[in-house]
């Protein structure tokens, strides 16, 4: 599955910061927000180090594992985090400390989706889940594969659809009411693709 030598075929975008301008949503895209050295880098160790595991989700009494592997850190100390969940590594450390710097905001969760090749991806949802709140900050950082990100208006048809490739370093912010109005969904492909990595940082505050 994995070649440890393959960053040397990872892309990373111009570099810059988009602001998109769609409607009920603030969504921000900052290409090369981690250089290339960086990024093949974060690249290797996160795909090593990580505990991947399969995650299964119940549907309607059926239960699916879901195309991709995935990975939950949250600070101990935050109420109702797993005590047995894994300790935040180095690079979990680094990735979540500029995205903070950058956001001047605090996450106190990532979640961590390997999408192993083309036949792995995300379905359409939003982010919002009882645990974030109705409109949460979601920081998404990838590594590796470019894949296509795509988001739906939830409630108008006439609001065309956005599609945004994800390049090895960049950072997308979502906020504001991005996860109320919209969906999002990262699709499968026929093309032959290496892994890719994703980061969605979280600020995760269950009432208990
Ligand atoms: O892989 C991505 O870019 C998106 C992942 C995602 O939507 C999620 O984990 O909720
Ligand atoms: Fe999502």
């Amino acid at each position: 599955m994995t070649l440890f030598n393959d960053t040397e075929l990872f892309a990373t975008g111009l570099a810059g910061k988009k602001v998109f301008d769609i409607p009920d949503s603030e969504l921000i895209l900052i290409d090369n927000f981690f250089t290339k050295e960086e990024s093949d880098r974060f690249y290797e160790r996160l795909l090593r180090k990580t505990k991947w595991r399969e995650y299964e989700m119940e549907i309607y009494d059926k239960v699916y594992t879901v195309p991709r592997m995935i990975s939950w850190y949250e600070d101990k100390d935050n109420p109702g985090a797993d005590p047995n969940g894994p300790d935040w590594n180095y690079e979990l450390l680094t990735i979540r400390g500029r995205v903070e710097k950058e956001t001047q905001l605090d996450f106190n969760s990532v979640l961590l989706n390997l999408y192993r090749d083309g036949n792995d991806g995300v379905g359409w949802h939003s982010d919002k889940e009882h645990n974030t709140g109705p409109n949460p900050v979601i920081a998404s950082v990838t590594f590796g594969e470019t894949r296509m990100f795509r988001l739906r208006h939830k409630f108008s048809k006439e609001i065309p659809q956005v599609e945004i490739p994800l390049h090895h370093g960049s950072f997308l912010l979502m906020s504001g009411t991005t996860n109320s109005f919209w969906q999002h969904q990262v699709p499968k492909t026929a093309r032959d693709v290496l892994p890719r990595i994703n980061l969605t940082f979280r600020q995760t505050h269950r009432s208990l």
